[in-house]
């Protein structure tokens, strides 16, 4: 009778039953006469256990113990529950073939440095929290195209290589481009968005953006992914109320499908489970009295860092929107406010429990001489934005958009402390490797 190939997150619906297992030796103990393996499968952990009777003779079990970790293996076995086993379920080993032993694997002790385990990413994935992270940021990814596409929103890809800045010219990663000079690493999609949304109403985009940060924090990365959707005709309020609905239903939907990750990375839900819109709304001005009451001493004008958005977030129990920034410390094409143009049409979100700033979103300026009075003032290079400034020639509307740290976001989720374990293969200032 063929014996059915099931993953570990499956062994609930097999109690009782015969099943294989492909996977990896990921760790082992033994007691006297029993070797208990735990295997992984990428979808989850799970005891197996041997000893000698039936299907394996002492001499056998004993070899069974000598399996290196990360040998691959087949294995099969009857599926039982097991309260007091990983993952609460056990396999009664009746089988096991080695498909490859493994190397002596570098990762074996409970502590190494950070360093090391960066330099061995490529095999540190393997491990029980880093699978959970990175499969909570599969049911972010997941979540975020679903919110959009039941929305009506389409998926527009924008192009990598770019000719200019969008957020400064100080993070930009510049290559040579054939005879045409220059090409950057696109800082955002954002202004191809503003593109597209003029041709198809409502659009976002879930792509890689780069930052030539030199700052080493726990917040920055040189390589990361932003979710950016645009909306034709949406001002800067209508732009919060989507930012609010949309980062809930990403927050309530990791909560619903990713339990056992969350369990694994010890997560505490609380604060997750009050990520309900509406989200508190604060202006720049209010934000400055909430530091100048805590001790901080901020000049009007000047940008927020981490320390100010943990200090701000602590007044909430939820994200908080900062709305109404100073224009200097803003890009190019924000909308100014029409009742003071020193400040602009824009907003921040906070995350809570010190994961600082998550979301940057603005309302767009929409008049042709007012973008390229912004453009001359931010000295940008005009020629290179004349297909944008066409955007305001031809039909030109108010138009508002985002655009979403993933890893800023999969971190907080997770509650892990830095962002380089909320992507697969962290980019920064010093890595490069693997
Ligand atoms: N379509 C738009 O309106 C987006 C806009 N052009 C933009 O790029 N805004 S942002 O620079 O605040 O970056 C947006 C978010 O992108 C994240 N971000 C921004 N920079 C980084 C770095 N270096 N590392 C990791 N994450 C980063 C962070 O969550 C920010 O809130
Ligand atoms: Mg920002």
């Amino acid at each position: 009778v063929e014996v059915p190939w099931v993953s570990i997150e499956m062994l609930p619906q097999y109690v009782g039953k015969k099943v294989e297992i492909r996977g990896w030796l990921a760790n082992k103990r033994s007691s006297g006469k029993i070797a208990f393996l735990i295997l992984r499968d990428g979808t989850g952990f799970l005891q197996a256990t041997a000893f000698a009777g039936e299907h394996f003779d002492s001499e056998e079990v004993k070899n069974l113990k000598r399996i290196p970790l990360e040998s691959s293996l087949i294995v099969q076995g009857r599926v039982k529950e097991e309260k007091r086993a990983i993952g609460g379920y056990e396999l009664e080993l009746e089988k096991v073939e080695i498909i490859s032993e493994a190397e002596d694997y570098p990762i074996q002790k409970k502590e190494h440095s950070i360093e090391f385990l960066m330099e061995n990413r490529h095999l540190w994935l393997r491990s029980r929290k880093q699978n959970a992270i990175l499969r909570v940021r599969n049911q972010v990814i997941m979540a975020i195209h679903h919110f959009f596409q039941e929305r009506g929103f389409t998926l527009i890809d924008p192009p990598i290589l770019t000719p200019a800045a969008c957020e400064g010219t100080t993070t930009l990663f510049a290559l040579d481009y054939f005879d045409l000079g220059k090409a950057y690493l696109s800082q955002s999609g954002q202004l191809y968005m503003e593109a597209a949304c003029m041709a198809f109403g409502k659009v976002y985009c879930l792509a890689p953006t780069f930052r030539a940060e030199k700052s080493k924090t726990r917040r920055h990365l040189t390589e990361f992914w932003m979710v950016e959707p645009e909306v034709a005709f949406y001002n800067w309020e209508d732009n919060m109320e989507l930012q609010e609905e949309f980062v809930s239903f990403v927050v309530q939907t990791v909560l619903e499908k990713c339990p056992r990750e969350l369990e694994v990375l010890e997560r505490d839900l609380k604060p997750l489970e009050r990520v309900v819109p509406p989200f508190p709304r604060i202006s720049y001005d209010e934000a400055l009295r909430i530091l100048n009451r805590k001790g901080f001493r901020i000049e009007w004008g000047n940008d927020f860092g981490g320390d100010e958005e943990t200090a701000i977030s602590e007044e909430f129990d939820r994200p908080v929107f900062i709305h109404h920034y100073p224009k200097k410390v803003k890009a190019f094409y924000m909308q100014p406010d029409p009742e003071n143009p020193e400040l602009v049409l824009n907003d921040d979100l906070i995350a809570p429990e010190g994961y600082g700033e998550i979301i940057g979103g603005s309302e767009r300026i929409h008049d042709l001489n007012l973008l390229k009075e912004r453009i001359k003032e931010h000295h940008l290079p005009e020629e290179v934005f004349d297909w944008y400034l066409d955007l305001r020639r031809f039909g030109s509307c108010p138009h508002s958009g985002f655009g979403l740290g993933v890893e800023r976001t999969v971190a907080w989720i997770c509650g892990i402390h830095h962002i380089r374990e909320a992507i697969p293969f962290p980019r920064q200032i010093y890595r490069l490797y693997p």
